[in-house]
């Protein structure tokens, strides 16, 4: 009886662009320990500049649908970037909101808040969340809704239901300090609110929209996040998902690829209909303004100056309802993703109860006599507003205690596992730092993004519009400067120690080159580099020593800094030293020579 309903009257397909807002969060100087000021900051209400690494002179700048200040409120975000997609949800269709951004950027601040600053989350009220730790799979059903079977449903009808759920809910979600982020999420957050609204009288059309709240975990780059062990694993996997969503981003835009990657992360499966699918869209970027966040700034802005050109096709989502036997009822609980135990008495339980005070028991039952869903948002936006419900804030700073508790567990737990590890790395192997020089870290997206500068086809598609201008220079444009006289240093040292022939380290370890034709070991080398540069995850797997992990790492780097311009680039890559380069190369040009 499903039946899909164009979003237009007409029955024209109508498109809505993913809406793209940047918040910028206030400067702290506490991230700024070399005391240099700002990066980026805003010109208006949509337009921003970031400082040139190419020319310290000169900024870059961006245009966005909306553009959020440091000194925007949590409801002046609400009000500009979500409220104006929830009358979509009561006409059945989906939307999404989600947060994106380095870590300590601001996601979680914009979409949960804090008691006395709520963000996006509790202001756009309503449902819930599962108290389910177990790994949930996602499936799609033929009209290619994707479902989570097992996710537990629970009704609500109140604010107060809302807090019930939703702040135990919270607490299940991994935080962790990371150098760049006291609180850190160490997952993707995903809050889905489901609104159905059936007619009373016959033919007792039902609609359904759904909201998706997305707060994603930071990007982040080891270097600087001090992350060993658990947190380094995390985060492995927080890379790869925003990977996978980066690449599904570029062949969105490309138009020609012939297969979209959401398959390859569950995070883009979630997100599937929020990009390029049915949804109406929001995605607000959230960056900091300190000049060690600056490549990841840069490259948050590039990310969401593409995602804007991202087109949907929303539809009403409809059904005519039929009386519900309990067998059917069981199983559309099932399609919609439900586990129809516990939360199915509860709903029993729910619904007689308010049959016995004649309320409403849920949205499900909302007709269109009734006061409206969204009438009823805005009243319970309003008493949000007003709220001096001390049992909530106090319940808000127990969960914020209990937080901090588990932290301080989870850090202990590292801390022993970190201890065993390098016992057992003490035995045998050779320990594998992850912590270098801040300033090394710099080197990559530098040298990489030069390289991107006699690319620009690619690089005009991302940033639209783009335009470099000569301004009034920001505060640490001397500093910038003197970063990147560091950076050709540090590069220059790399390069001796890897390069240099008559370097000791070098003499012993690619000897056996030196019996290697020159003008072969040469083809060799450009041979891998531009498989390294181009190859798909396939080829790169094709390449000797390289595993899928590695080769997914590889493709990542080359998403963030472009192409390698020589083969020693590939030292920057995660978990890639110079002893498993030696033997990497060593391995490669044996068996190019080969081909
Ligand atoms: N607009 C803002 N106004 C005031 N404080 C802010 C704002 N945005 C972020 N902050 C503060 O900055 C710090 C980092 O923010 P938050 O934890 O939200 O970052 P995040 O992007 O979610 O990081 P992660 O990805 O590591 O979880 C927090 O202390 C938060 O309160």
């Amino acid at each position: 009886m499903a039946q899909r309903v164009s979003a237009s009257d007409g029955g024209n397909k109508k498109t809505s662009r993913v809406r793209v807002a940047v918040r910028l969060r206030p400067y702290m100087p506490k991230q700024d320990e070399k005391d240099e000021g700002p990066c980026v900051r805003g010109l208006d209400s949509q337009n921003l500049e970031i400082i040139n690494w190419r020319n310290a002179t000169e900024t870059v700048k961006y245009h966005f649908d909306v553009f959020h200040d440091t000194q925007t409120t949590q409801q002046e975000v609400f009000l500009s970037s979500v409220k104006p997609i929830l009358p979509h949800i009561l006409q059945g269709q989906n939307a999404s909101v989600f947060a994106y951004g380095p870590t300590g950027a601001g996601k979680t601040h914009t979409m949960l808040g804090s008691p006395d600053q709520p963000g996006v989350i509790p202001r756009a009220v309503l449902d819930l969340l599962s108290p389910n730790s177990q790994d949930l799979p996602i499936r799609e059903d033929k009209d290619k809704n994707i479902l989570i079977p097992g996710l537990t449903h629970t009704t609500i009808s109140s604010f107060a239901d809302f807090d019930k759920h939703f702040v135990p809910a919270t607490l299940n979600r991994t935080t962790a300090s990371t150098k760049l982020n006291q609180r850190s999420s160490r997952s993707h957050a995903i809050l889905l609110i489901k609104v159905v609204r059936t007619q009373r009288a016959a033919p007792r059309r039902r609609q359904t929209g759904k909201l998706y709240l997305v707060d994603l975990a930071g990007s982040e780059d080891n270097r600087r996040t001090g992350n060993q062990g658990i947190r380094l694993k995390e985060s492995g996997a927080i890379n790869l998902s925003l990977f996978t969503l980066s690449k599904v981003v570029d062949s969105l835009n490309s138009g020609t690829a012939i297969r979209v990657p959401y398959r390859d992360s569950k995070l883009t499966r979630l997100l599937q209909d929020s990009l390029g699918g049915s949804a109406h869209s929001v995605m607000i970027t959230n960056i900091a303004p300190e000049f060690k966040y600056y490549f990841d700034t840069f490259s948050a802005l590039n990310f969401a100056a593409k995602s804007k050109l991202i087109v949907n096709k929303p539809f009403t989502r409809e059904t005519v309802a039929v009386p519900v036997l309990p067998v059917k009822r069981a199983r559309e609980e099932h399609e919609a993703g439900g586990s129809g135990t516990e939360p199915h008495k509860k709903r029993q339980k729910d619904e007689k109860k308010s049959q016995q005070d004649g309320s409403s028991p849920s949205a499900h039952h909302h007709s269109l006599s009734e006061p409206s869903v969204m009438d009823r948002l805005i009243a319970l936006e309003k008493l949000m507003m007003s709220c001096q419900d001390k049992d909530r804030t106090s319940m808000l700073k127990d969960v914020a205690q209990s937080r901090k508790e588990i932290q301080e567990l989870k850090e202990k737990q590292r801390e022993f596992e970190s201890k065993a590890k390098l016992f057992s790395q003490l035995a045998g192997e050779k320990l594998i730092t992850q912590q270098e020089p801040v300033f090394k870290n710099n080197t990559a997206p530098l040298q990489k993004k030069q390289s991107n500068a006699t690319k620009p086809s690619k690089q005009q598609a991302v940033v639209q519009p783009l335009q470099v201008s000569q301004l009034q220079p920001l505060q640490q444009l001397v500093v910038a400067k003197k970063q990147s006289v560091c950076v050709k240093k540090k590069e220059k040292k790399l390069s001796d120690l890897v390069e240099s022939p008559n370097g000791k380290e070098n003499t012993k370890e690619n000897a056996w080159e030196s019996q290697l034709d020159t003008s072969v070991l040469e083809q060799s080398r450009q041979k891998i580099l531009q498989v390294l540069n181009t190859g798909c995850l396939k080829e790169l797997k094709g390449l000797q020593q390289i595993g899928d992990k590695k080769a997914k790492l590889i493709l990542g780097w080359r998403e963030i800094h472009g192409h390698f311009t020589k083969l020693e680039d590939l030292i920057k890559v995660e978990g890639m030293t110079e002893k498993r380069f030696s033997s990497f190369m060593k391995a490669n040009i044996l068996s190019t020579m080969g081909k």
